[in-house]
């Protein structure tokens, strides 16, 4: 097995004065982030938040202003990053062992992510390693119902960081946590006061840990945390009424929906039983052109019948990464697990179109386990 060599690349986000800046200067001040490229992204043509940024010898500091990249910049991430390494080599220092992208508070970070996965020159030398979300304690449950922006910063991460919890209690404290976990029940949650915050915490929510060299299935994918809908229990109208060209009934499992008027969703689909490459591409192709752009996220390690190893799938809206193959032994049972972190799709719309491409029974004749995977 060849292990990855890309550079990691972790995408720092968080509403606007979410403390981003803040806990990027105390971040890269760390000994584990020397030869850390920084690439902060600012709007209006003249940036301050660089100047903001201690610079030393071991980190390069690269400003992209006049946009944002989620929208205008996209063209420039590459050229960014290609400029600042080639520099870097001219100047006989070394390429950067990690990057760290600063996004603005208004950006939405799933075409960034999506950037990393399409733009050739990108994907061929980085990969993400973690989504790192900064929540202000005091504004935050506010900006959550009052921009949109702030509900896909928060869905989409693999860290949440409250900051500012100097200023307020626990009573304030509490049932902000409750909410984010109610749309990101898998991202770790850390109280962060100026920063504060060992680096450790930040990183290595990819698929491949670099310092352990492994894949790492179940700390990337979290499926435990989801509430979870099984294929098994999504009936087929044909199944009920001999009728195989009718619709579909109602899946047995209710989508849980937040109390924003967003409905982010974020469950988890199992399958027993091998899929056909066929019916995985079939379901995909067709779940990505009618709601592309309500996924946000998808992660899944799916088993299929043509293959022995199972693969692990990213995804953000209608953008697939390659598939990654994986090592047997990164995985404990035959059961594909597909997380899906969505605006406003019911896991149930997600089940019937899986069945839809699945003859009856298909999914019924696994020699797998049960799920381990219990609703939240
Ligand atoms: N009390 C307190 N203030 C903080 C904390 N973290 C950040 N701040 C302050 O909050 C303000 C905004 O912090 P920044 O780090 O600039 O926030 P940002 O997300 O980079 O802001 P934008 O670049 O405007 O999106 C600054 O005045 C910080 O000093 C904290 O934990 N406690």
């Amino acid at each position: 097995m060849q292990f990855s060599t890309l550079t990691p690349v972790n995408v720092l986000t968080g509403f606007l004065g979410s403390g981003k800046t803040t806990l990027l200067n105390r971040w890269v001040r760390q000994a584990s982030m020397q030869n850390t490229l920084i690439v902060i992204n600012e709007f209006g043509d003249i940036g301050l938040d660089h100047q903001l940024i201690t610079q030393s010898d071991e980190q390069a500091v690269v400003e992209m202003s006049s946009g944002c990249l989620c929208c205008t910049l996209r063209g420039d991430l590459s050229r960014t990053l290609k400029q600042a390494i080639d520099s870097l080599l001219a100047e006989g220092k070394p390429a950067p062992s990690r990057v760290v992208i600063e996004t603005t508070g208004l950006a939405d970070p799933a075409p960034i992510l999506q950037l990393l996965m399409t733009d050739h020159w990108l994907a061929h030398r980085f990969q993400l390693d973690s989504v790192v979300c900064c929540v202000d304690a005091a504004n935050g449950e506010a900006t959550l119902q009052a921009h949109r922006e702030s509900q896909r910063q928060i869905a989409i991460a693999d860290r949440l960081l409250i900051t500012k919890t100097d200023l307020v209690d626990e009573v304030r404290l509490t049932p902000l946590a409750n909410q984010l976990a109610s749309i990101n029940p898998a991202a770790e949650q850390w109280q962060v006061v100026n920063g504060n915050l060992s680096p450790e915490l930040l990183v290595g929510a990819g698929l491949f840990r670099q310092d352990s060299q492994r894949y790492q299935v179940e700390q990337w994918l979290k499926s435990a945390r989801y509430s979870v809908i099984h294929a098994e229990d999504v009936k087929h109208e044909g199944e009920q009424q001999g009728d195989s060209n009718a619709a579909f009934v109602q899946p047995t499992s209710q989508p849980t929906l937040t109390r924003h008027g967003e409905n982010i969703n974020a469950f988890c689909f199992c399958v027993e039983g091998l899929i056909t490459p066929e019916a995985l591409e079939n379901w995909l192709d067709l779940l990505m052109s009618l709601m592309g752009e309500k996924m946000l996220r998808i992660k899944a390690i799916v088993h299929l019948t043509d293959r022995d190893e199972p693969l692990a799938l990213h995804g953000v809206q209608h953008i697939f990464h390659p598939p990654t193959p994986l090592p047997m032994q990164c995985v404990n049972d035959r059961i594909s697990r597909f997380v899906f972190i969505t605006q406003n799709v019911a896991p149930a719309t997600v089940a019937q179109l899986y069945r839809y491409f699945t003859p009856f029974n298909s999914s019924a004749d696994s020699s797998a386990n049960s799920s381990t995977n219990e609703a939240i």
